[in-house]
């Protein structure tokens, strides 16, 4: 579904992307992970088509995504930013139809059909008492939620994700990543970048782990998340515990730095 071969971008002269190459098969959850600043982002606005200059190619459903106008991008790859801020006070519903831009036609209104989708969209996410709310007024976990929605109502069946839950509290956190399980078991293809490498172990089918501006390493999260990796990646020491099957990242107290 996503195909990205030998990607290198930098801004100015400072490189950022170093020949960043993997595949995202339909249907699959990958996890991005990486220290802050490694370009995560940047990442994600290279497969958006938001900074066209970078060497490699990204291709998404088989195509050039330099050869897709933003509305044709737009109907393939739905995005969910870190966090949203707007300055206007829309409604919640004035919210999800801006995510249907690329399917109305240029220089029209949303009709009612628009209004229709985002209200089933909302519905989806069992959000539909916010519709009358303003948006920016609404709490971090509750406004990213409904970016969910926007996305759902956008029909993309590719979802970027950008640190969904780095805003939220723990139970917020918990119901943003049940959500994004749920969309993966309904056939959406999804690339998630966390701060949170026990998200991806817990939720993903793979991981990218991003070191240096390159892909350091990449595979299931049982085979690949490991102490040494986490290490690698955030520089201070953990253990790995296992707990039935599952596996826990615990800090290494007494080896921290001071
Ligand atoms: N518009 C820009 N101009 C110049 N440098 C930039 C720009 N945007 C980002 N950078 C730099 O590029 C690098 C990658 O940034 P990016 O935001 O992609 O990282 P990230 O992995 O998403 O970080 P974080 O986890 O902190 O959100 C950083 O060093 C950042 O300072």
């Amino acid at each position: 579904m996503i195909a990205v071969d030998s990607l290198t971008f930098q801004y100015g002269k400072r490189p950022v992307l170093k020949s960043v190459s993997f595949t995202v098969r339909s249907g699959e959850m990958v996890a991005l992970l990486g220290p802050n600043g490694v370009g995560k982002s940047t990442l994600f606005r290279c497969l958006l088509g938001f900074t066209k200059h970078y060497e490699g190619t990204v291709r998404i459903g088989g195509k050039d995504i330099k050869r897709l106008s933003p509305q044709q991008l737009a109907q393939q790859v739905a995005y969910i930013p870190q966090s949203h801020i707007s300055t206007f006070s829309y409604t919640v519903l004035e919210m999800v139809v801006m995510g249907l831009a690329s399917s109305i036609p240029k220089y029209s209104v949303p009709d009612k059909g628009a209004y229709q989708r985002a209200l089933e969209a909302l519905t989806m996410m069992a959000l539909e008492d916010y519709a009358n709310r303003q948006f920016n007024q609404l709490s971090g976990g509750e406004q990213q939620m409904i970016l969910i929605a926007r996305a759902l109502a956008q029909h993309s069946k590719v979802i970027l994700m950008d640190e969904p839950t780095s805003n939220l509290d723990y139970g917020n956190q918990l119901r943003v990543l049940k959500r994004v399980n749920a969309l993966k078991q309904e056939g959406y293809t999804i690339v998630i970048s966390s701060h949170n490498p026990q998200h991806a172990l817990m939720f993903s089918d793979r991981v990218i782990a991003l070191h240096n501006g390159r892909v350091l390493a990449m595979g299931e999260p049982k085979t690949i998340v490991d102490a040494s990796l986490i290490e690698t990646l955030y520089k201070e020491p953990v253990e790995m515990i296992a707990i039935g099957d599952e596996r826990w990242i615990k800090p290494s107290l007494e080896r921290m730095s001071k």
